[in-house]
């Protein structure tokens, strides 16, 4: 069995930052605060350790600040590690921060043969690829102006244009696809593709799972200082975009504790953890809900979906009104309030469910059809005569999740096509 060859092997690699604390802005402040000079030390990778075999593609996911733009420096060797290790086999290219190794007071052109020279290139293969480079940028009307005259598009395509005719063994790339307009993107990405398929090693930061699940092979997802996961993107992408969800939810929710104050607010703050800010509570309450909340299949609170997946809906109720006949309903509306879906326990001329003093009501979703957005949850507790008991508008919010997909509105069918 032959041995696999790692372009990228990184080992325990810990990096920290010296952040030093405001001197102030004011005068006053200065003259207070002149021998003020106490930093903290930021602690950014914690001892990750990763390899990346040659000709793979990896993105590299999380947060705004967790390190991944760190981590692309310390493959480039802009910055060193505090401790462990960093190797990275051959020619390395690199796109991390727009126009690094520009002139500004140098044309495209002589700028071009500048970055070409770090990414390790000779004159005579700069000679050779200077056509394509500027056929690339699409920038030949002003290859011969200085750069401090571009646009950052322009900066960026230039950039791009050197950095991937390079014939880079390793290419690491930063954010550089969100620049730029979308024809150029395009145009980008493709190339990158074509670059993997000659087995250049990629390891890409982006803030754009559709880009990364296009083009990665594996996604790491760090956290904390750590990798938190580190798998197959699809996988590694929705266990990441799930945590960003769960936060938005938890950050509304803390929303609604203030939003929602007033007497009836409060009493819908009771029912549930994640309470929409934007829920409403109306009804005599002589049934009143006590407790809501949604299941997955597992039987895990959750409150982010996939379509066809298992959902369930529970909640409970309380009445001084033993031996009530009453009518549960539930409905989903999109964001957009459009409405999508109600359901009720009876339809009329059924007998009505007759109440305990207390109870709870189950209701299963086997495979849910709404398709991937967001969604309000209504529930509601009818009397025989139309009476409104308990109703309780955009309780909590559930997401369907993203994925690529080819039907679009608020459901899918079980569907085929065919052509013959
Ligand atoms: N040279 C530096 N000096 C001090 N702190 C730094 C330095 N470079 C980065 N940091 C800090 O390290 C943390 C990680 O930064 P980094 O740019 O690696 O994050 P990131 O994951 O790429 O974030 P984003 O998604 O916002 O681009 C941030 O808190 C940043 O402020």
């Amino acid at each position: 069995m032959s041995e696999i060859q790692y372009s990228v092997e990184v080992k325990d690699v810990e990096k920290h930052f010296k952040v030093y604390m405001d001197k102030g802005s004011t005068l006053k402040e200065r003259a207070i605060f002149h021998n003020r000079n106490r930093h903290e030390n930021r602690q950014i990778l914690d001892g990750i350790s990763f390899e990346i075999p040659k000709g793979q593609a990896v993105g590299l996911i999380g947060r705004n600040g967790c390190g991944k733009s760190t981590t692309l420096k310390l493959l480039t060797k802009i910055l060193k590690p505090n401790s462990g290790t960093v190797k990275v086999e051959g020619r390395v290219s690199s796109l991390i921060e727009l126009g690094a190794g520009f002139h500004p007071d140098m044309s495209g052109r002589e700028n071009i043969y500048i970055n070409a020279t770090i990414f390790g290139l000779k004159k005579e293969e700069i000679d050779e690829r200077l056509e394509e480079i500027i056929r690339f940028s699409e920038l030949e009307e002003y290859i011969d102006n200085p750069v401090r005259t571009y646009s950052s598009g322009m900066y960026m395509r230039l950039a791009f244009a050197v950095a991937i005719n390079v014939n880079a063994d390793v290419l690491l790339i930063d954010e550089i696809l969100a620049v730029g307009d979308v024809s150029f993107q395009k145009k980008c990405f493709e190339r990158l593709k074509e670059i993997k398929e000659q087995g250049t090693t990629i390891v890409i930061v982006s803030h754009s799972m559709e880009q990364l699940y296009s083009i990665c092979d594996r996604l790491i997802w760090l956290e904390e200082g750590k990798i938190k996961e580190d798998g197959s993107p699809k996988l590694i992408g929705m266990h990441y975009l799930d945590s960003m969800e769960d936060e938005r939810i938890a950050r509304l929710a803390e929303e609604s504790k203030e939003k929602l104050s007033d007497e009836r607010g409060r009493s819908i703050l009771e029912l549930t953890q994640n309470v929409h800010p934007e829920a409403r509570r109306d009804g005599s309450h002589e049934v009143r809900f006590t407790k809501v909340d949604l299941y997955d299949k597992d039987g895990n609170p959750c409150q982010t979906f996939s379509t066809g997946d298992k959902v369930v809906l529970k909640f409970s109720y309380a009445t001084a009104l033993k031996g009530i006949a009453v009518n549960f309903n539930m409905d989903f509306v999109r964001d957009n309030w459009q409405y999508c879906y109600g359901s009720c326990f009876a339809k009329p001329g059924d007998n009505l469910p007759v109440l305990e003093k207390e109870g709870t009501v189950t209701f299963t979703i086997e495979k849910l059809m709404l398709l991937p957005g967001k969604y309000y949850l209504d529930i509601g507790i009818n009397g025989e005569h139309g009476e409104l008991y308990d109703n309780v508008r955009n309780i909590m919010q559930i997401t369907v999740r993203d994925y690529v997909h080819n039907e679009f509105g608020p459901c899918t069918f079980e569907h085929d096509w065919e052509i013959v």
